[in-house]
């Protein structure tokens, strides 16, 4: 943790990756302009608070601000694509909409690690801070793979389709069941999976090329976000080897 407006202010400009900052509501000056200026370049969230409320912080050591130093980097997206292109391998990518839990996501990044996942994409804003207990969870995964972090994941999907990937749904809200086989999963391929909470964005639905249903036999409405990731994960790895691709 960093903290202090000033150096906070010095991390920023140093281009070090913040997760998170916290400033202390009410407080507005030149340097809490100049971090959210750059906060907001750098698609670091930012939340104004009462920041006593924070775990383990005192009104003593917070100096006005608080900020979660990133145990990862985040990578930009257009370059990770157009890296794999010139590598002349198929992108696989994981796009996760608004997953919540620390855990859940460390282990989805083990899943997309083990399963050839390249990338995986996640909002700045709503979605579960990448801490120790993310990377204690991804078995080390999330220092193997590459997490890119984006302001606007409508934009993203919409970047990635006309990018050539096609955007596949993991979702328990259509009709259209994975094991049919009819979808083939062995081109460009981003796979959106949705949040504890309510699922995936409908506007994201929108712009899918296909959503997909994982059979289920039981009485619960869906599986954990983490295992589907699995299983999807784990069909498209088998079209792929099946096809040798
Ligand atoms: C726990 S579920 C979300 C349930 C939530 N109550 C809702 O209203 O959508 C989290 C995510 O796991 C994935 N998922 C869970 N069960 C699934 C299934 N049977 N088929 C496909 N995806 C599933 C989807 O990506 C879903 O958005």
């Amino acid at each position: 943790m960093i903290f202090g407006l000033r150096p906070i202010l010095e991390a920023l400009n140093a281009g070090r990756t913040l997760d998170k900052i916290f400033l202390l509501r009410g407080t507005k000056n030149s340097m809490t302009q100049d971090i959210q200026a750059l906060a907001k370049a750098a698609n670091i969230p930012m939340s104004m608070v009462p920041i006593e409320k924070l775990d383990g912080i005192t009104k003593k050591n917070h100096q006005g601000a608080v900020a979660y130093v990133s145990p990862i980097d985040y990578m930009p997206l257009d370059s990770i694509l157009a890296g794999l292109y010139e590598e002349g391998k198929t992108p696989l990518l994981l796009v996760l909409d608004r997953i919540t839990d620390v855990r859940n996501f460390g282990s989805i990044a083990r899943n997309a690690e083990c399963l050839g996942v390249h990338a995986i994409v996640v909002p700045s804003h709503g979605a579960a801070q990448i801490n120790g207990d993310a990377l204690k969870t991804s078995a080390g995964a999330l220092n193997l793979i590459p997490v890119c972090r984006e302001a606007n994941l409508k934009n993203t999907l919409t970047f990635l389709r006309e990018s050539g990937v096609q955007v596949v749904a993991c979702t328990e809200k259509t009709d259209a069941s994975l094991e049919t086989g009819a979808v083939d999963l062995t081109g460009p391929l981003a796979i959106l999976m949705g949040s504890e909470e309510d699922g995936i964005s409908p506007e994201y639905l929108q712009i899918a090329d296909y959503k997909l249903r994982i059979p289920m036999a039981g009485q619960i409405s869906s599986l954990n976000v983490s295992v589907a990731s699995g299983i999807m994960l784990y069909e498209v790895l088998r079209q792929r080897l099946v096809k040798g691709a």
